[in-house]
């Protein structure tokens, strides 16, 4: 049985009792966090909101005794009461409306704050966690968690709190007053507690799931935008228009009948509130005036009971929208907190072990790994690279290139045997220096957001425009740069600085040249380049191998003759391991490529 941690089964509508439980202590405790941080300003907000709706609540009283005791005191000759009762009525109305503009302004300021933290926390969050997360969790759902669970979330915050907190505490201090005015009253009203309960029970059993619901369909809604418009040049090469079309359609009209269903929900709680506090009403003003014809009951009392028990209900039905965004909000945080629970699979050591200078001496022994709980694609490993060795691996798809090279850049550990950088083991060693001595450039090229010469930098922030040109030139990258309509500062975003995929791959040379890491790794790195960019880069790559350890990934076995040895991978497993030339020699895999490459080039 799945016991829900972290994203696992969330898209699951109905829980056990002990997941939901679990699901919602999380929840809680993750809002109980934030609120936590925000501490002075809630206290202040609701002292404010007390005192807001004392005064709000006290304009029956205060009617209750203009009327039984202000007025016979006017015909009496006493025009000094009119001015006591106005006067208290007055300053009543101006202290609730002052405060409540105060408070409002309180709880906007606390819950923007809450929402910056949670936003900044789960960004943060989700940048920390391992590759192995990101590969099974898309980014659509991210963006939802980002986007549409927290701004569900921000409606509660915004409005719902403060709604809660203000009319909660105006039916408590306006039921009082009901209680000062007369008991009697104040029991009978008091029974209108029972129908309104079960009828929110009643709402909270419907609306959970309904929510729940809402929550999954939205994250499907935007999952399915997001692939769409990432894969665009995709869906144009295929023709995939019409298809996506109908697919998205479908899950938005499963959205519009969640919504559908949710604003049923509340259709019958919001009049079934209404309903029971006009009865309540009914059935003060039938009681009391019976009691006024036996006169047990004065005029003015009546009155201010009337005025009091319809102003009881009166925020009844703002607490009924507070539930509704509450219960909402409940289901963003289920997932938002599930998601604040994944633990990056790949951890940083707490003690990392100094490194100093780095060779780039790299041995995996009797290493096991595969993906996640998958099939094992390494099975007892073991591989020796001397520092300063250019290793070309070459084998056919699938066949666990790249496996090697992720498993050298930490993406992911191994699940046993060792992998060691100049004997130290690689989960020993900090990220910083880890990221400094070992880089990877991968065929994705990507390029951030920024000019090129702040793209070439990231191998070593704070570069020279020197430095940067020098590794630009390095690997053969200077020309076309200078060649943008800005050079160096053109921005890879605007037009005229969108350069073409090869391009890209020469400036993620530039980068891992500027690095400069003990260990270079290059996946697939060549395969966006024409013969003559190869070629340029084949120079551009002798330079930036150098002393080296390198690790090329490469279907193109003209990358191959620079290397000093070769492996050919296939299922996991090194099949052969020899000079270029030995391998040529043989009779092996290698020297079969290598025959078709040859033929394929005349
Ligand atoms: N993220 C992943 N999750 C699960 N399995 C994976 C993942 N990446 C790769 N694999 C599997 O691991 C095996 C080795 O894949 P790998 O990417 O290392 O092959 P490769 O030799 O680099 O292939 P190619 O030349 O096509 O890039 C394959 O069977 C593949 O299906």
């Amino acid at each position: 049985m799945s016991t829900n941690t972290g994203v696992s089964n969330e898209d699951a509508l109905t829980l056990t009792k002990d997941q939901r439980k679990r699901v919602r202590a999380r929840s809680w405790r993750l809002l109980a966090s934030l609120a936590a941080k925000q501490k002075p300003m809630l206290v202040l907000t609701l002292v404010l909101v007390v005192i807001s709706n004392a005064a709000r609540a006290a304009f029956p009283l205060l009617i209750a005794w203009a009327i039984d005791w202000g007025l016979p005191q006017v015909t009496s000759g006493n025009v000094a009461a009119l001015g006591i009762t106005g006067g208290a009525y007055v300053l009543c109305a101006i202290l609730a409306g002052t405060l409540l503009g105060w408070y409002i302004l309180c709880t906007a300021r606390m819950s923007q704050a809450m929402l910056l933290d949670l936003r900044l926390k789960v960004f943060r969050h989700t940048q920390r966690l391992s590759l192995e997360f990101h590969e099974n969790y898309t980014s659509g759902r991210i963006i939802s968690r980002q986007t549409s669970d927290l701004e569900t979330l921000r409606e509660l915050l915004d409005q719902g709190i403060s709604e809660l907190v203000s009319s909660g505490v105006f039916v408590v201090f306006t039921l009082l007053s009901i209680f000062l005015l007369d008991w009697r009253s104040g029991f009978l009203v008091m029974i209108a507690a029972i129908p309104i309960s079960l009828l929110f029970a009643w709402y909270q059993h419907r609306s959970e799931v309904v929510y729940r619901e809402s929550r999954v369909v939205s994250a499907r809604l935007i999952g399915s935008f997001v692939e769409t418009m990432t894969g665009i040049r995709a869906v144009k090469a295929f023709r995939k228009e019409k298809a996506n079309d109908a697919s998205y359609g479908k899950v938005a009209a499963e959205f519009r009948d969640n919504s559908i269903r949710s604003i049923n929900l509340f259709g019958v709680l919001q009049p079934g509130l209404v309903l029971i506090g006009n009865l309540a009403v009914a059935a003060v003003l039938a009681w009391g005036g019976f009691r006024i014809l036996d006169g047990t009951l004065a005029v003015g009392v009546l009155v201010a009971l009337l005025l009091a028990t319809k102003r009881v209900f009166q925020p009844v039905e703002g607490i009924a929208m507070f539930y509704s965004s509450l219960q909402a909000a409940t289901a963003a945080l289920e997932k938002v907190s599930g998601l604040l629970e994944e633990a990056p699979s790949v951890v940083e050591p707490e003690k990392p072990r100094p490194l100093g200078d780095v060779a780039g001496a790299l041995r995996f022994s009797n290493a096991v790994f595969g993906y996640g709980d998958g099939p094992v694609i390494m099975d007892r490993f073991d591989l020796d690279i001397p520092a300063g060795q250019t290793i070309a691996v070459v084998g056919q798809t699938g066949a666990g290139k790249s496996t090697l090279a992720k498993l050298i850049a930490r993406f992911y550990d191994l699940r046993s045997g060792s992998l060691t950088l100049d004997s130290v083991p690689i989960e020993q060693i900090g990220n910083d220096d880890l990221r400094r001595h070992v880089v990877m450039v991968t065929q994705e090229s990507f390029l951030f957001s920024g000019t090129v010469s702040e793209n070439i930098a990231l191998g070593k922030p704070g570069a020279s425009i020197e430095e940067i040109i020098l590794a630009a030139r390095a690997v053969g990258a200077h020309e076309f740069i200078t060649a943008l309509p800005e050079g160096y500062d053109t921005d890879v975003n605007k037009r005229g600085g969108r350069v073409s995929s090869g391009q890209r791959q020469l400036i993620s040379f530039a980068r891992a040249f500027l690095a400069d890491p003990a260990v270079l790794i290059l996946d697939e790195a060549t395969s966006s380049l024409d013969i003559p960019s190869e070629r340029a880069v084949q120079r551009g790559l002798q330079t930036l191998l150098g002393n080296r350890t390198a690790l090329i990934i490469a279907h193109r076995l003209s990358t191959v003759q620079i290397a000093d040895r070769v492996l050919v991978v296939h299922d996991g497993k090194i099949v052969e391991d020899g000079s270029p030339a030995e391998l040529i020699g043989s009779q092996g895999r290698f020297a079969a490529l290598h025959k078709a490459w040859r033929e394929s080039l005349v």
